[in-house]
């Protein structure tokens, strides 16, 4: 065993009365949020828990392992907590001089209130320290086929309560496993078009033969729910919330090349041959107007799928959010 951790505000909360015996492992902290305790465990260990969080109800006595989203610290061996405006706790690893040492475990946000309805449990949710213009929305484009689902996935699976997406509204059918008011608001055309008719869209265009448009609505659910929008919208859609009122960032991203752009379409099996070949010809006309510095502010392409990531986090500002000074060990945002 290792030595254990060390403690700001919870080696205080640590003797707190609540009538019941709070052993703590090494390596775990321990942080009163309301009537919970929220036990932060430093160590993969799974003989701790394989969460690593667990939650004693003050009132009862209870354990609760609850359900974890985004995606947790790697393993530290001494870090400290502070509780945060009631509903998140940071948390700071110790004798780190990364800048991947800062993490905030969500609590009793909104976001995590939302979850706990939703699943019906309890909900806890890890997410980096950012820094960098977290307001902006993020419109993403390029081809069909080329990755802009993959990646929006990547970052709403690590950063959970500061993306959101804008779902828009599609007369295509839904593929097998897409779900309406998830992937798309699946809409008649009848009604789509009366819809823009009158003032429903923020943009929209036909797409593949089908029409595709982003309801002001749905980026205002993600902007109410405090969340950074992001819109996977094609190039034409692009142009239209350029010249909106919308100060999004314009990301375009590009295929290693056409081929491998064809091969990952058809690996995908969600079309026929005949949209298949459809999409590759748009793809053409795509690649070229991708091209235009005057629409995209950043060109990503996308050979190796987690250098993309890596790229598409910097460009954002995410990878490396807050740093510690070594010296004092105070934050330090970097804006
Ligand atoms: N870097 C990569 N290397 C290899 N395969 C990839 C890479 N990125 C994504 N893929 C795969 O390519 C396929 C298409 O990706 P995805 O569905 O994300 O594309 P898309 O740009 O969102 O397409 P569409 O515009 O049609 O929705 C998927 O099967 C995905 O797993
Ligand atoms: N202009 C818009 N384009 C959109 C929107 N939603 C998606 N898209 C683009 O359509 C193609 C095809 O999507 P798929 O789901 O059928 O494969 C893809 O390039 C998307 O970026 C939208 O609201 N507006």
């Amino acid at each position: 065993m290792g030595k254990a951790s060390e403690f700001f505000v919870d080696d205080l909360q640590r003797s707190f009365s609540n009538g019941f015996d709070l052993k703590l492992n090494d390596f775990e902290t321990a942080v009163v949020v309301g009537s919970k305790t929220y036990v932060i465990c430093g160590t993969d260990d799974p003989t701790i828990t394989s969460s690593g969080v667990r939650i004693l109800s003050n009132l009862t006595g209870e354990w609760v392992i609850p359900t974890v989203l985004g995606t947790k610290p790697e393993s530290f061996k001494g870090h400290s907590c502070v509780l945060l405006n009631k509903d998140k706790i940071l948390i700071i690893e110790h004798n780190s001089k990364s800048n991947e040492s800062v993490w905030f475990l969500e609590v009793d946000t909104q976001f995590i209130r939302d979850q706990k309805k939703k699943l019906k449990t309890e909900v806890v949710g890890w997410s980096k320290g950012v820094i960098g213009n977290v307001e902006r929305p993020l419109v993403i484009s390029g081809p069909s086929g080329v990755g802009k689902g993959t990646l929006i996935n990547m970052l709403m699976k690590e950063f959970p309560s500061m993306f959101g997406f804008s779902v828009s509204h599609t007369t295509r059918a839904p593929r097998e496993k897409e779900q309406n008011g998830v992937h798309y608001h699946f809409i008649k055309r009848d009604v789509m078009e009366e819809d823009i008719r009158s003032g429903k869209f923020l943009e929209f265009a036909s797409v593949h033969g089908n029409l595709y448009g982003t309801s002001i609505e749905s980026v205002d659910v993600v902007s109410d729910a405090g969340k950074r929008c992001i819109l996977d919208i094609d190039v034409q859609g692009a142009r239209s919330v350029r010249a909106s009122s919308l100060e999004a960032i314009f990301i375009f991203v590009c295929p290693p090349s056409f081929e491998e752009l064809e091969k990952r379409l058809r690996a995908r099996g969600t079309e026929t041959e005949e949209q298949i070949q459809k999409r590759l010809r748009n793809a053409k006309a795509e690649l070229e107007q991708g091209n235009s510095p005057d629409l995209f502010d950043h060109i990503l392409v996308n050979s190796d799928l987690e250098a993309c990531y890596k790229r598409l986090k910097d460009i954002l500002g995410i990878s490396e959010c807050m740093s510690i000074d070594p010296t004092t060990r105070f934050l330090i945002y970097h804006r």
